[in-house]
């Protein structure tokens, strides 16, 4: 597996960057005993759910030279600045990248740390083009980065990312739910 190249203007925190040597695992697919009892709720996703109302709407589209591909448009209400997207909306796309590209690898993954860097702004109407891949693995930490394209996949590139993600029990998904009252059956309704 090849892993695609960003140039960087300055490097990744150490918090973010792989230990020499770590592996980097080809992006498989979920196993579905991992998302079976957690992913119930993920229709409401701010991320990628189609039922979260002003989410992003993140479109997967496939893997792609061992990272994986999505998009979103930047609707108006996604802006910041006037005609601008929102920083914020950029991190939060990158982050819902980077997390499939670590859930890719088979196991669950929340976000540890996330970075990201803003190279140019992104206008309201325009589609974010998103790749995502893992650098390394190292026990329970995966390390992955990240890039939004506008103007098409090979377009410059606004937005890139670099993240560590912890990998987590099934329970992490369940005990803040059990404490605060929260069942996937009373969401579903
Ligand atoms: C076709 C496609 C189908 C796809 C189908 C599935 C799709 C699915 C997509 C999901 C896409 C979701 C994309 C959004 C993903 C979120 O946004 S997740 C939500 C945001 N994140 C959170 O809520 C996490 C909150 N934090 C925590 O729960 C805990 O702090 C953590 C991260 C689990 C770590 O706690 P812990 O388990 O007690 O572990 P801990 O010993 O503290 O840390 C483990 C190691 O990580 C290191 N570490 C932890 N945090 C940090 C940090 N911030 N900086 C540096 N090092 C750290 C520790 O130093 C430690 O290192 P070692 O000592 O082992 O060397």
């Amino acid at each position: 597996m090849t892993t695609p190249s960003v140039q960087r203007s300055g490097p990744a925190s150490s918090r973010t960057t792989a230990p020499a040597g770590a592996a980097v695992p080809a992006p498989s697919g979920p196993d579905p005993r991992l998302t079976s009892a957690v992913m119930a709720d993920y229709r409401g996703c701010f991320g990628c759910g189609e039922e979260a109302a002003g989410g992003l709407r993140l479109r997967r589209t496939g893997v792609d030279d061992g990272a994986v591909t999505a998009e979103f448009d930047v609707r108006a209400e996604l802006q910041g600045a006037p005609g601008l997207a929102h920083g914020g909306v950029l991190a939060t796309a990158m982050d819902e990248v980077l997390g499939t590209a670590a859930w890719l690898l088979g196991k669950r993954y929340v976000t540890g740390r996330l970075e990201t860097d803003y190279l140019a702004p992104v206008p309201v109407g325009s589609t974010v083009h998103l790749r995502a891949w893992c650098t390394g693995v190292d026990g329970r930490k995966a390390y992955l980065e990240g890039e939004g394209r506008v103007g098409g996949p090979d377009g410059p590139v606004a937005v890139r990312a670099a993240a560590l993600f912890v990998e987590v029990p099934e329970e992490h998904f369940t005990r803040e739910r059990v404490k605060h009252g929260h069942s996937t059956k009373e969401r579903a309704n």
